[in-house]
């Protein structure tokens, strides 16, 4: 019978099941960082277990790390999450990446880059966005410090097989448009419930026509739609880019290992439990202006008004989100100001995400009320991108270079937005408080960042006058 990459996965990975109860599922990968482990190997501790497959785990810290004058941290929580997860990485033999490491980034970006991300993996992270991982072919989720508990002493993890869900992205996309704008359309299209109790599949021209970077893009978001995950069957783009990195098997091993890649493909005729479909001719540069990832519109439209909405909930939604955003119904979302932009976090902190933004700033200044930050996703990327000069062409612009870590995402170091302050961000989330107390976040692609950054207002993209053009 033909079958979806999900259910090839999930049976591949099942040690145990019995009918009306969840799978216990066999976990490839378990990834973890400094926030959501302490309790968990509290818990191993005070049981006096050990962590089973400490070979098959990879921590780093990312959350709290300064992205300015190492290794100072003043906050003390954040200091001691930091050093708890140094300990407990050295007594329970787990390999870390801590905050001067070479390897060192966010958790979701060093993952693919060192090779440990592969196809037909099970991987968990006690992290909402280890969808990501999914870009590979692989089943990436997010669990809780409970979970993480039983992952570590076991290897395995009890999880209800999820319905499986198609969201098919058809035809090419246009210029200026790019991987962060089509998963903003898709979640504002359907909402931030859509994907419950799913694995998400992106299929279509639009998605095979990505590299591996936009594509983690595109997976990251899915837990933005309410989805357990999201994955893309693996190609050639998913094996250029795996072949040579660390972790990857060598030589013929690859070879083998391709075949087994390729395998998990997708079955032609294979049947979702549902299917979704989207236009990538008719999305445009988005931007949010809202609380929530589905509160946004391609950036020439406006901002939404009540008469918009026909159920009252929704109204009173928009009403709640503007008063939190200080913005007025019916604004055109070009005439917003901001006074930060953010490009980093792991939905847009890669190389490409940087080349992008670079391109756009190129020989122009950021504007005088703009305080404009580059947090690179991982010290890998940020080498990289000083290679090519880049970290060059955002200073001279008047963009500050900073260290490497989740940083103005969820604010949890000490890059945060002031209340009252609008900022432009790469990141995923827009929620009230995200990126500190009374900030407002407005969600879009790097190079829309980079253009906000320039002009100090949401600015359309594909107006910009590039300096190689
Ligand atoms: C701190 C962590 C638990 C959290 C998550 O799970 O996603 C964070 O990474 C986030 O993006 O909000
Ligand atoms: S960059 Fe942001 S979304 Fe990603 S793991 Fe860090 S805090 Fe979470």
């Amino acid at each position: 019978m033909a079958k979806t990459i999900i259910e090839k996965i999930w049976d591949q990975h099942i040690v145990y099941e019995e009918q009306g109860k969840p799978d216990l599922l066999y976990i490839d990968l378990h990834l973890l960082h400094e926030v959501t482990s302490p309790q968990a190997f509290e818990g191993l501790r005070i049981a006096g277990r050990k962590v089973r497959r400490p070979d098959l785990c990879f921590a780093t810290m990312d959350h709290n790390v300064p992205t300015r004058n190492l290794p100072t941290i003043n906050d003390p929580i954040a200091k001691k999450q930091i050093t708890t997860l140094e300990k407990n990485c050295t007594e329970f033999g787990i390999p870390l990446a801590d905050m001067e490491h070479p390897d060192q980034g966010i958790v979701h970006i060093i993952g693919p880059e060192l090779g440990l991300t592969q196809p037909g993996k099970t991987i968990v992270c006690g992290d909402s966005h280890t969808s990501t991982h999914g870009a590979f072919g692989a089943i990436a989720f997010g669990i809780g410090t409970s979970e993480v508990e039983h992952v570590l002493s076991t290897q395995t993890l009890w999880q209800s097989k999820p319905k499986t869900m198609e969201i098919h992205i058809n035809g090419k996309l246009g210029y200026g448009v790019t991987a962060k704008d089509v998963i903003l359309a898709i979640i504002a299209k359907f909402g931030i419930d859509v994907g419950t109790g799913h694995i998400v599949e992106y299929t279509g021209e639009a998605i095979r026509a990505m590299s591996m970077e936009e594509r983690m893009t595109i997976c990251n978001m899915s837990i933005e739609a309410g989805a357990k995950a999201g994955l893309i069957s693996p190609d050639e783009t998913t094996i250029d880019y795996l072949r040579g990195r660390r972790h990857v098997p060598e030589g013929e091993a690859f070879e083998e290992a391709t075949e087994k890649w390729f395998a998990l493909a997708t079955d032609e005729g294979a049947v979702y439990d549902t299917v979704l479909e989207v236009n990538a001719e008719e999305i445009e540069p988005f931007v949010t202006w809202g609380t929530n990832p589905s509160m946004g519109s391609g950036i020439s439209a406006t901002v939404p008004t009540v008469a918009d909405f026909v159920n009252e909930s929704d109204k009173e939604a928009l009403k709640k989100a503007l008063t939190y955003m200080g913005l007025e119904q019916g604004t055109p979302l070009s005439l917003i100001a901001v006074q930060h932009v953010f490009i980093g976090s792991c939905t847009n902190a890669r190389l490409s995400d940087l080349r992008n933004a670079a391109e756009v700033i190129a020989g122009q200044k950021v504007h005088p009320d703009v305080t404009a930050i580059v947090v690179p996703g991982s010290r890998t990327v940020k080498r990289q991108a000083e290679e090519e000069g880049l970290d060059k062409v955002f200073l001279e612009a008047g963009f500050e270079w900073r260290e490497s870590g989740c940083s103005m995402c969820l604010a949890m170091n000490d890059d945060v937005v002031p209340a009252g302050e609008r900022c432009a961000s790469t990141s995923n989330r827009n929620f009230e408080g995200r990126q500190g107390a009374g900030s407002r976040t407005h969600l879009m692609s790097p190079a829309m960042a980079a253009a906000a950054a320039i002009t100090g207002h949401f600015t359309d993209v594909r107006t910009m006058k590039l300096a190689h053009a």
